[in-house]
């Protein structure tokens, strides 16, 4: 099984608490949700692996570490996952990043793809799929779904709310996919919104109501 963590910092904490405030607008909603995403990033990033290079500093030739091998490319799922983007590339520059767009019908709470665009190489990345919420989990594991038909094998999924609901169906479907997120919410409503949770992550980000 994958590894499941909530990630309790108290930065991040802190953060999302102000932003499940209904009385927060746009822009303050999304910048704390990028200042979230590069906490997030920091922890998520702890077990990339290192390989050892030689180093010619001004004073010796030394064997240091450095990020081995592809790296990273960061997967927001439309519309609300590109309110992460830019909080992680601030730790990870480099990054490239895919697009998965994806919505949820309101009724049936059914997924529905409807865009996808992604780097060549994504089977030779670390990916990290992003997106504030994870609720019936139905949206991560399609995203998932489109990654895996394409080759890719290192997966981490980033939220910062996730349902117990979404939890168990991403961990039964992909147990190899890590969950990270920044709270473990009680449940789901009966219209498949998280509760307590921030309410509606794509229209608060982008102020479409
Ligand atoms: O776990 P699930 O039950 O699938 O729900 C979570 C999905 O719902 C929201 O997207 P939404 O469909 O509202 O699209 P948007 O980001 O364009 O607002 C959210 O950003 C997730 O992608
Ligand atoms: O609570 C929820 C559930 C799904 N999508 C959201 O944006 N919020
Ligand atoms: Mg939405």
């Amino acid at each position: 099984m994958g590894k499941f963590e909530v990630l309790d910092h108290p930065l991040i904490q802190h953060k999302l608490t102000l932003i499940r405030d209904k009385k927060i607008g746009t822009k303050i909603f999304r910048e704390t949700v990028n200042e979230i995403s590069t906490l997030m990033a920091y922890e998520v990033s702890r077990d990339m692996p290192l390989e050892d290079v030689t180093v010619e500093t001004p004073m010796a030739t030394t064997v240091k570490k450095q990020l081995a091998g592809k790296k990273v490319a960061i997967i927001p799922i439309l519309r609300a996952g590109l309110g992460m983007v830019d909080g992680i590339l601030e730790l990870i520059p480099a990054a490239k990043v895919g697009h998965i767009g994806m919505y949820r019908d309101e009724t049936t709470l059914k997924p529905h793809e409807y865009f996808v665009k992604l780097p060549s190489d994504i089977d030779q990345r670390q990916l990290l799929v992003v997106d504030p919420m994870l609720a019936t989990g139905g949206s991560a594991i399609m995203a998932i779904d489109a990654l895996k038909k394409r080759g890719a094998t290192n997966i981490k999924f980033v939220c910062l709310v996730a349902a117990p609901e979404g939890v168990k169906a991403l961990q039964t479907k992909y147990p190899d996919v890590d969950i990270y997120t920044a709270s473990l919410d009680e449940k789901l409503n009966e219209d498949g919104y998280i509760i307590p949770g921030l309410g509606d992550a794509g229209d608060r980000l982008f102020g479409t109501k």
